[in-house]
C-alpha cells in the first residue's frame, strides 16, 4: 500500500521516526449503519480448565447474523453430497481446496452429520491455537450448538469439550500428546490433518502416527480410523507417496476482488511507513472498515499500538479499538480480535504472521503488509549451530 505520508520527505531513525507523522484533522467517513450486537461470550474456569460460558452468548459468533446463508454458499457445502461419497469410499485421502472453500468448517460438520457411530470423535487439527478455538465456536454457531458441547476445542491449558463431544479442533501437539497415552488414538473414528502444508515437527510426526494407528487399528480389529489431509495447497505427491497413493480431492475455491498497491519506495522504517498508511486510510474509509497490519513480533506490535493510541487523540472521526495478535498473547486477549466494535469504531488488528492462515476475521476490508517476517533458521555450518539445529529436528 502506498502511504502519501510515508513517501513524503525523508524517513527518519527508528526511534524517533514517528514524531515525523502528522494526523490530518479531517472529517472522516463514518458509518453507523452497522447492528449493535449482544454481548460476547464469558469464560469461567473450573479446576484449571477454562469453558466459555454459552449463557451470555453461545460464542464470538452472533447466532442472529446469517452465517447459515453465508454456510450455503461455500463450495464445500454446494458439492457435499459427492463430497461425502468419496469420503464414505476411502479410509484416507487428501483434500485440497482453495483458501475460503470451506474445508476446515464443512467438512467435519458432513462427517458428523452422516456418521452412525454416536460414541466417535471427529478430530481437527490446526497448527495455531486461535485458529482452533475460533473455528470451533464458527463451527458451534453455524451447527445451533453451545461451545464445549457437541464442537469444542482443545489447546494448550484450555480443554473445551465435554463427553457429548463429537467435533474437536486442536492443535497439534495436543493431539501428539493423546497419541503418547493412547498411540492407537482410539477414541477418534476421522482425524483431520489440516494445513497439510505447513509441516512442522509436530505434524511430520503425527503424519506417521496416524498412518501407523489406522494400521494397527486394522490388524487389531478394531474400529477403523478414516484420515482426511487438508491444505489449501501442497505437495501433492510427497504426501500421496507415503499415504500409499491414496486419492486426492480437489476443490475450487471462491475468490473476492482483491486490489493490491504497493508502496513506490523502499521504506527501511516499516513500522513509521504502516502508521502513516493506516491513519491515511482511516481518515478515507468509513468506521466498519477493520484494518488487519502485519508485523513481526510482540515488541514492535506494541511500539505500533501505542503510537495509534497517541495519534488517534489527535483525530477526529471514528473512536479507534487496537487488537494485538501474537502467539504469546493469552488466548483470552487474541479472542477479542473477533469480538465485535460498537458503530462507529474502527478496528485495527497488529498481527504477526500468526493470522496469514487457517483464520478468518470478518469486518476486515484493508490489510497493511510491512512484508517483513521473524522466521527462525538453522545453520549447519557452525558446530554449535548445528548442535541446535539437530535438537530442534
Ligand atoms: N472464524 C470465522 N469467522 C467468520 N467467518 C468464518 C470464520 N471461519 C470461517 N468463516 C467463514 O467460512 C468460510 C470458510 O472458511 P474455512 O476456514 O472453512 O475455509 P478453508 O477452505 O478451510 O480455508 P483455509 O484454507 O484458509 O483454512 C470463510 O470464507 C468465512 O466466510
Amino acid at each position: 500500500m502506498d502511504s502519501k505520508y510515508a513517501s513524503i520527505g525523508k524517513e527518519k531513525e527508528n526511534k524517533n521516526s514517528f514524531d515525523n507523522i502528522k494526523v490530518k484533522k479531517m472529517k472522516l467517513c463514518t458509518d453507523n449503519n452497522v447492528k449493535q450486537t449482544k454481548e460476547n461470550s464469558k469464560v469461567i474456569e473450573t479446576n484449571g480448565v477454562k469453558q466459555i460460558s454459552p449463557s451470555k452468548s453461545n460464542s464470538l459468533y452472533d447466532i442472529s447474523e446469517d452465517i447459515h446463508e453465508v454456510r450455503k454458499t461455500l463450495p464445500v457445502y454446494i458439492v457435499r453430497g459427492r463430497l461425502l461419497e468419496e469420503i464414505q469410499k476411502h479410509s484416507t485421502m487428501i483434500i485440497i481446496g482453495e483458501t475460503g472453500s470451506g474445508k476446515t468448517t464443512q467438512i467435519p460438520q458432513l462427517i458428523y452429520e452422516n456418521q452412525h457411530e454416536s460414541k466417535s470423535i471427529i478430530a481437527v487439527t490446526q497448527p495455531r491455537r486461535v485458529a482452533a478455538i475460533t473455528l470451533a465456536m464458527r463451527v458451534a454457531a453455524e451447527m445451533r450448538t453451545d461451545i464445549g458441547s457437541t464442537v469444542g476445542y482443545c489447546v494448550r491449558f484450555e480443554d473445551v469439550t465435554s463427553p457429548r463431544t463429537k467435533v474437536k479442533y486442536l492443535t497439534d501437539g495436543m493431539l501428539l500428546r493423546e497419541a503418547v497415552a493412547d498411540p492407537l488414538l482410539k477414541k477418534y473414528s476421522t482425524i483431520i490433518l489440516d494445513e497439510a502444508h505447513e509441516r512442522t515437527v509436530n505434524t511430520d510426526i503425527l503424519f506417521g502416527i496416524v498412518k501407523l494407528a489406522q494400521k494397527d487399528r486394522n490388524d487389531q480389529k478394531l474400529n477403523p480410523l478414516k484420515v482426511i489431509i487438508m491444505s489449501a495447497t501442497m505437495d501433492v505427491d510427497t504426501f500421496r507417496n507415503f499415504y500409499d497413493n491414496c486419492p486426492v480431492i480437489y476443490l475450487e475455491g471462491r475468490t473476492y476482488p482483491v486490489t493490491i498497491y504497493h508502496s513506490k519506495t523502499k521504506h527501511e522504517d516499516y513500522q513509521y511507513a504502516a502508521v502513516c498508511t493506516i491513519f491515511q486510510l482511516h481518515a478515507t474509509t468509513p468506521a466498519n472498515h477493520d484494518f488487519l497490519v502485519f508485523l513481526t513480533g510482540q515488541e514492535e506490535i506494541e511500539t505500533v499500538m501505542s503510537k495509534i493510541k497517541q495519534l488517534a487523540k489527535e483525530c477526529t472521526g471514528p473512536s479507534i479499538k487496537v487488537c494485538p495478535l501474537y502467539a504469546g498473547l493469552p488466548a483470552s486477549k487474541q479472542l477479542q480480535v473477533w469480538k465485535k466494535t460498537p458503530p462507529g469504531t474502527r478496528k485495527i488488528v497488529l498481527a504477526t504472521n500468526i493470522a496469514e492462515a487457517s483464520v478468518t476475521i470478518p469486518q476486515i476490508k484493508y490489510v497493511i503488509d510491512t512484508g517483513v517476517v521473524k522466521e527462525r533458521v538453522g545453520w549447519l555450518h557452525t558446530p554449535q549451530e548445528s548442535r541446535k539445529y539437530e535438537v530442534e529436528v
